[in-house]
């Protein structure tokens, strides 16, 4: 078992890199073997968008997230920037704060997603103007993106992207950067828009950063596709993202991969202890690229 263990090492040498950790790297080999005895068609992607299929930062500033995008003059005000801004700068801190539990955010995450929808819907944001505001932003997929969304699309894995962010801004970047393939699935925060084509509401359920497990749970209908999958690779940047996968349905393997994008002192311990594997201060997409190349390749490939 342990020359089997290390065979995966072998052919994986991105999981070898100083900015991948493993609180067991015995256990996380094991899962990957499990997930390519069977292959692409008992595999499922699980991701979350914003800071972790997008970058987090380049040539040392911030890229936004998809509430950030809207942060344009052709979509609102600048009063309603400069409330947006307090806004970020009161609760990040707290979503990312390690000495708080998730239940000491919740209530805060709500009360700042409130805000911001409602502030965006005082501006009556006009659908047919994102476009142009996504072309406009700074807006940036991790390098490597292309590779993985093509390979899963190729190897026919179904990709669902649970996000807090906006979905129709989250569309609209990844219709940009061409790799809005058929076998991906979308949960997250959508606009309602009036006939004039003005924002008027947020459609459905509220999703922030730590209600994704209820999120996903109220979803499990849509995606009883996903069901016959058994195996779960599941991609994100905060704690909360790691409990989409139980509210999908149940697995036989889970191998969760979290990017460590900002704070990373204090967080490196909690992400350690609740992630598999984590990529510390990582822009790409290599570490998920191998490991999906891994489990899709065919076992007389090895
Ligand atoms: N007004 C807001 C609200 C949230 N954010 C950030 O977006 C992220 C949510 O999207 P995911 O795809 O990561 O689920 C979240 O982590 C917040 O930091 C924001 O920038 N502005």
């Amino acid at each position: 078992m342990i020359i089997a263990t290390l065979l995966v090492s072998a052919q994986i040498p991105e999981l070898t890199k100083s900015t991948v950790l493993m609180r067991e790297r015995s256990r996380v080999e094991k899962t990957i073997r499990a997930m390519q005895h069977t292959g692409a068609g008992g595999l499922q992607v699980i991701s979350d968008f914003d800071m972790t299929l997008t970058r987090f930062a380049h040539n040392g500033r911030r890229v936004p997230t998809t509430h950030n995008i809207l942060d344009n003059r052709l979509l609102i005000s600048e009063g309603c920037t400069k409330k947006m801004k307090e806004l970020l700068n009161t609760y990040y801190p707290i979503e990312i704060d390690p000495h708080r539990t998730a239940e000491e955010k919740l209530p805060l995450m709500v009360e700042w997603w409130t805000q911001v929808h409602e502030l965006l819907i005082e501006q009556r944001i006009r659908k047919d103007l994102l476009a142009q505001a996504v072309r406009e932003s700074r807006a940036m997929l991790r390098d490597g993106y292309k590779v993985f969304f093509d390979h899963l699309e190729e190897q026919q894995v179904p990709l669902l992207i649970f996000s807090a962010g906006v979905g129709d801004v989250l569309e609209e970047v990844i219709q940009q950067n061409r790799v809005f393939h058929p076998n991906i699935r979308i949960i997250s925060n959508y606009m309602d828009f009036d006939q004039a084509g003005l924002l008027r509401a947020f459609k459905g359920q509220l999703i922030h950063s730590f209600n994704k497990r209820e999120g996903a749970m109220s979803h499990v209908a849509a995606l009883r596709e996903l069901q016959a999958r058994p195996n779960v690779l599941l991609l994100g940047d905060s704690l909360g993202d790691l409990t989409v996968a139980d509210g999908v349905a149940e697995h036989q393997n889970v191998l969760t991969i979290g990017f460590l994008n900002d704070q990373v002192e204090d967080r490196r311990e909690s992400y350690v202890n609740a992630f598999d594997v984590v990529l510390v201060k990582d822009e790409t997409m290599d570490v998920p690229n191998a490991v999906l190349r891994y489990i899709t390749s065919s076992r007389g490939d090895k």
